[in-house]
Parts: structure tokens; C-alpha cells; sequence
């Protein structure tokens, strides 16, 4: 075959400079601040922590100078070097030298560095610059130097490496006006064109090479403090110390639940007033018939059954957040970096495996800190398994049906401490499903150790806890408000028509598709002391957790009058309630959970992995549980 000669378009026609707007990358060490840079000159508002690896992703956000240049600023995962070890660094490898595709190279480089590390942020400059593209460095973190009597003489750095150096504090928008200062010029002038690339993957001698000029820079330009700061190095003496270590992180824990379960409760009962209040108005106000029912009994009181676990969720996440902000979460995962090691899991699955506590998304998004591939893959094959808030509603209405109310132990609250029980199974299933794949997979290879850089502690910032909790807050709402609010609809539906017939003897909904689907689905559950109604409920839960109880809220309002804790208690027996928690430990109740497990384990294989792993100890679980508490009298 031939072809045609190829004709070459000239380049200048297709690439006009004016065209595409200036693109700048954030670049730096793992927890430097880049996040909180991008934030405070975006007004965007990403998540930061005190960890390593917060950003897994390339965010862009538009930033606007005072002199009113726009340029768009590309937010990337931290990393030490472009010799790019673990999928998040390669993202930002790859952006950097042009390796995405679809994207061009970004136009300059704002490397941030923290100013108490400033040797490590010096070698990553020293590869920066070999990519050819102009740079600015920031010092960020100079109140901390400045705190711990470091002097950085950022005038003479910025003469010797030939860029700008701006000392900033990211947080709190200290240096920005300098940062503009240095930009808005370059911005002005036109930025130089990019120099052709010397870049090529360091060796370990190249590494030590700049590494040593890199500690040549510090002893020039900085004068160290007389005294080192100590006051982390003492809270880590105690928090890090082999036995009081990790007893001092279970009070903690166990302190967080008892807490929550005790301040969420005026709240969830102000909630739970405001919608039977506006369900009895609309009661009142709207005739008799099927608006009524609909609004009162489907929507009110189905989504109303959801959103009063909001307070719950909000006091959870105050005390992890706070956790995080302090620092104390990365000392966590030293600790349980050898148990987890026991158990088969790589120690940087900790960070992941803590952000599912939320919601197995983030928590599953976030392994890709981890390098090696097979502990990437358990860590997100377990990660569902981790207690996310949307079983925290299923777990507190069954809780605050069946467990009473009352201390234990000298003070502590049995419901606390079952929904303490609870994590802690999830905790411990974790553990176990790894360690079985590890058995059954990869026996002989050993988890590398783990190596993360500790924070030094701070004082949480209010804003960065703030702008958490609304976080949580929003995605909790909308989630209410979308795939709640659908599948309530969808629930009303079939649990009203068709209706019952003229001289009916049973409740209305025996007569519904809710009842034909839930019979046909029931035999399957029965083992389990699960009846149609929940079948029914369970069905759409399939969708999202929490549809399970807006589920059962709407099956049961329009069967029965009590509120939906009193009818639980009147019509399960225990022994169902304690196999509906067993289940809800292990099932794979969340579609978007299983679409991302699809994505980032690169194959519907995985996918279908977790589906039936999950489905299979939630049943063993929930099987198990019932029958013994049969046994035991309580079925
Ligand atoms: N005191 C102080 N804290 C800061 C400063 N900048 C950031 N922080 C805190 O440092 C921590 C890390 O900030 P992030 O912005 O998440 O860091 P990052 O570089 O994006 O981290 P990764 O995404 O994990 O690579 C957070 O707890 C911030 O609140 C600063 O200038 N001063
Ligand atoms: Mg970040």
C-alpha cells in the first residue's frame, strides 16, 4: 500500500501562545503544604492534613493575581524525586514532563518547600530545574522555622540558585503578596520559553551528588537554632513507646465513640423533632390519599430517617480531623504498622484504610501511595470493609432499638460501646480477610517496612477543620438529597401500589410489589432472621447503605403508626437485629464503592472479587449470628 506523503503543517499556525492560558504546577516534598498554597491562591478549598500523601490526584484550580492575570494552577501529589515510585508520584512525574496524554507541558514550576526540611526541598529543586522550565521556590512553613529559631537567609539562596525564593506561610496567607509579586512580573514579561530538558531518571549517585550540594546550601544559608526543637521528639517518647503507644491510641478511640454517641444525641433529637413536626403538619394540611402518604410517609420520614444521623457523623469526623491536623494519625500508623505487617498489609495502607472511615472512595483513591502492586490491590479489596459513615445510620437504629440505654462498667454507655465493637469488627475483618489472601497468595513474600516521614505536631488549624466537616457535611446531604430521595421514591412506589382491595383484612403494603419482591427474595434471608421487610429494604440498600433504613422507615410507616425504633423492637427478635449488624459489617452495599474498586484495580475482575468475597462473609456472618442467638433463645 502506499500512502500519501505526510504534509507538515507549520507549528507557529497551530500554536498560538496567547491561545492557552499559562499553566503553573505546584511541586514538593509530601506534606509541604502544596495543598494549602493551591487553596489559599484558587480560593479553592482541597483537603490538607498532616500526612503524607492527602493528594493522590492532579487538581487544577484558576488563580488570579492582584493585577488581575489569570493562570491555571495545577495542585499535584507530593514527591521526594521524579524517579517516580508509587502511582501518585508517577502522576506527578508525568505531568511534569508532558507524559499525559492529551496534556502539554505546564508553563513554569512553583516549587514549594518546607522550610524545616529544607535539604530535601533543595535536592528536588536541584532535579526541577533540569526540566528547563522557569521556577519559583517557596519556603513554605516559615513560621514553624521561624518558631524553632531557623534562619533562613532566603536572599542569598534565591542569588546562588539563579530563582525566586519566597519564605510563605500557606495556611494562613502569609507571603502571598510576595509570591505575586515575584509572579505578576514574570507573568507580565511573557514566561521564558522552556529550555530543552536535561532531565533523565537520577542514579543513587547522582542522588548522593545532589544531595550533598543540597546540605552545602543549608550549612551556607542557615543558621541552625543553639537548641533543636525537642517538644514533638518528647510526645513521641510517650505517644510512640512500645505499650503505652498503642493503649494510648485505643483510649483514644474509645473515648471518640463514647463522646460522640453522648454530644450527638440533643442534636439527632432536635432533627428528629424538626421532621416529625413538619410530617404531622403535612399530615394535617394535605387530604387523606396518596399525596399525602407519599410526602408524609415516603419522603419526611424516609429522608428525615437519614439526615438525623448527620450530627453523628460530624462529631466523628471533628475528633478525626482534629487527629489528623495534630498530627497524631501518621504516629498511628507507625504503631499499627506491625500488626498490620503481620497481617499482610504494606504500613502505608494505614493513611487509605483511615480515610474509609469516611467512605471507602477516598479510602480506596488513596493506596495509590502505595508502590508495590499486590499490597496496593489488598489494600483495596479490604478497604470496603472499613467502617464508613453510611452504615453509621443502619448501625445506630438498630443499636438505639435493641441495646439499652444504660452504663456499664462503671460509666461507660453500652450503646458506645457496641457501636465501639462494631468499628473495632471492622478493624479486625480487615485484618483477617489480608492476612487469608496473604496465606493463600503470596506466603512467602514479606511487606516492605514502612517508611513515612512523622510530622512534626501542630496546632490544628480551625479552618482546615472547618472546611473538613462541611466537606463531610455536603457529600452526606447531596447524598440524601440524590440517590436517597430517588430510591425513596422508588421504595414509596412499590410498597403502595398495587393497593390493597376493597374489605382487606392485612396492612395495605402486604398487598404491594414491595411484598411480591420481598416474599421472592425472603427465603434466601430467612436463614438469616431476616423477613420480607427487610428484603425489601435491602434490595434498594443495594444502592447505598443508608437507602436501608429510609428503606425500612417507608415499609414500616406505611404498614405501622409507632416510629421506627419502637416497631424494630416490636417486630425483630434480637437475634435478627445482632445478624442485620453482622451483615451490614461485610456486604458490598454501595455500587459507587464497587465502580471505583473496577477503575483503580484496572479490571471488572477485582470487582467482581470484592462482590463476592463481601456478600459471602456477610452471610456466613449474619448466618452464624442468628442461629447461635437462636440457640441461645434470643432468635
Ligand atoms: N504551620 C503551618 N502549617 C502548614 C503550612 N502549610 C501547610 N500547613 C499544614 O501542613 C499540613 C500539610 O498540608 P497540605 O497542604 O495537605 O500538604 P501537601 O503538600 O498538599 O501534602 P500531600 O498532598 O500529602 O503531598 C496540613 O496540616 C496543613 O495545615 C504553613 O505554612 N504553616
Ligand atoms: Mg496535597
Amino acid at each position: 500500500m502506499t500512502s500519501a506523503p505526510a504534509i507538515n503543517q507549520p507549528k507557529a499556525a497551530q500554536t498560538d501562545p496567547d491561545a492557552q492560558p499559562i499553566e503553573a504546577a505546584l511541586v514538593g516534598a509530601p506534606n509541604c503544604g502544596k495543598t494549602a498554597l493551591f487553596n489559599a491562591m484558587t480560593g479553592a478549598t482541597q483537603k490538607v492534613g498532616n500526612y503524607s500523601g492527602v493528594t493522590v490526584e492532579r487538581k487544577v484550580g484558576v488563580a488570579t493575581t492582584p493585577a488581575g492575570r489569570k493562570f491555571a494552577l495545577i495542585d499535584l501529589p507530593g514527591t521526594h524525586s521524579l524517579r517516580a515510585r508509587s502511582p501518585d508520584e508517577e502522576v506527578t512525574r508525568d505531568v511534569l514532563l508532558g507524559q499525559r496524554p492529551g496534556e502539554r507541558v505546564p508553563d513554569m514550576i512553583l516549587a514549594v518547600g518546607d522550610a524545616t526540611n529544607l535539604r530535601g526541598a533543595l535536592r528536588l529543586v536541584s532535579e526541577l530545574k533540569k526540566i528547563g522550565l522557569p521556577i519559583v521556590m517557596i519556603l513554605n512553613m516559615i513560621d514553624i522555622a521561624r518558631h524553632r529559631g531557623l534562619q533562613i537567609d532566603h536572599v542569598a539562596l534565591s542569588e546562588e540558585l539563579g530563582i525566586p525564593v519566597i519564605p510563605a506561610t500557606a495556611v494562613r496567607r502569609g507571603g502571598l503578596d510576595e509570591l505575586w509579586s515575584a509572579v505578576d512580573p514574570m507573568l507580565e514579561a511573557g514566561l521564558d520559553a522552556p529550555q530543552q530538558s536535561s532531565w533523565a531518571v537520577p542514579s543513587t549517585h547522582d542522588m548522593r551528588v545532589s544531595m550533598r550540594e543540597a546540605e552545602r546550601l543549608v550549612k551556607t544559608h542557615v543558621i541552625q537554632p543553639p537548641e533543636p526543637d525537642t517538644a514533638s521528639a518528647k510526645i513521641d517518647r510517650v505517644v510512640l513507646h512500645p505499650i503505652a503507644g498503642p493503649i494510648i491510641l485505643l483510649a483514644i478511640l474509645f473515648v471518640m465513640f463514647q463522646a460522640v454517641f453522648s454530644w450527638a444525641a440533643p442534636f439527632m433529637d432536635a432533627i428528629d423533632w424538626a421532621f416529625t413536626s413538619v410530617g404531622a403538619a403535612v399530615t394535617q394540611l394535605l387530604p387523606d390519599g396518596l399525596i399525602q402518604s407519599f410526602i408524609a410517609d415516603g419522603l419526611i420520614a424516609g429522608i428525615g430517617s437519614v439526615i438525623i444521623f448527620l450530627p453523628q457523623i460530624l462529631f466523628t469526623f471533628l475528633f478525626i480531623l482534629l487527629l489528623e491536623d495534630f498530627g497524631y494519625m501518621a504516629r498511628a500508623a507507625f504503631l499499627m504498622d506491625r500488626i498490620m505487617g503481620r497481617a499482610g498489609l504494606n504500613g502505608r495502607a494505614f493513611i487509605p484504610l483511615l480515610s474509609s472511615f469516611a467512605c471507602a472512595i477516598p479510602g480506596i483513591m488513596a493506596a495509590r501511595v502505595i508502590d508495590n502492586k499486590r499490597d496496593r490491590l489488598t489494600t483495596i479489596l479490604v478497604a470496603p470493609l472499613m467502617t464508613c459513615s453510611a452504615r453509621i445510620p443502619v448501625y445506630t437504629l438498630i443499636i438505639a432499638a435493641f441495646i439499652p440505654n444504660t452504663k456499664v462498667l462503671g460509666g461507660l454507655s453500652l450503646q458506645g460501646l457496641v457501636m465501639f465493637g462494631l468499628y473495632a469488627a471492622g478493624v479486625f475483618s480487615v485484618l483477617a480477610v489480608a492476612f487469608v489472601a496473604r496465606y493463600l497468595f503470596a506466603r512467602e513474600e514479606r511487606s516492605a517496612p514502612l517508611m513515612l516521614d512523622l510530622p512534626d505536631y501542630k496546632t490544628p488549624i480551625l479552618r482546615n477543620i472547618a472546611l473538613g466537616l462541611y466537606q463531610r457535611a455536603r457529600v452526606f446531604l447531596r447524598r440524601a438529597g440524590t440517590v436517597i430521595f430517588w430510591a425513596m421514591v422508588v421504595i414509596w412506589f412499590l410498597s403502595t401500589f398495587p393497593m390493597a382491595p376493597e374489605g382487606a383484612t392485612e396492612p395495605a403494603i402486604n398487598y404491594s410489589f414491595a411484598a411480591i419482591i420481598g416474599h421472592f427474595v425472603a427465603p434466601i434471608l430467612h436463614p438469616l432472621g431476616f423477613d420480607w421487610h427487610i428484603a425489601v429494604a435491602l434490595v434498594p440498600g443495594m444502592a447505598a447503605r443508608e437507602v436501608a433504613v429510609a428503606g425500612l422507615a417507608t415499609v414500616y410507616a406505611v404498614g405501622g403508626e409507632n416510629g421506627l425504633i419502637h416497631t424494630l423492637s416490636d417486630q425483630w427478635s434480637l437475634g435478627t437485629a445482632l445478624a442485620l449488624l453482622a451483615w451490614y459489617i461485610f456486604a458490598p452495599q454501595c455500587i459507587s464503592t464497587l465502580a471505583v474498586i473496577r477503575r483503580e484495580a484496572g479490571s471488572a475482575k477485582w470487582m467482581w472479587v470484592a462482590v463476592v468475597y463481601m456478600f459471602a462473609l456477610a452471610y456466613l456472618a449474619a448466618f452464624a449470628t442468628y442461629q447461635i442467638s437462636a440457640l441461645l433463645g434470643a432468635g
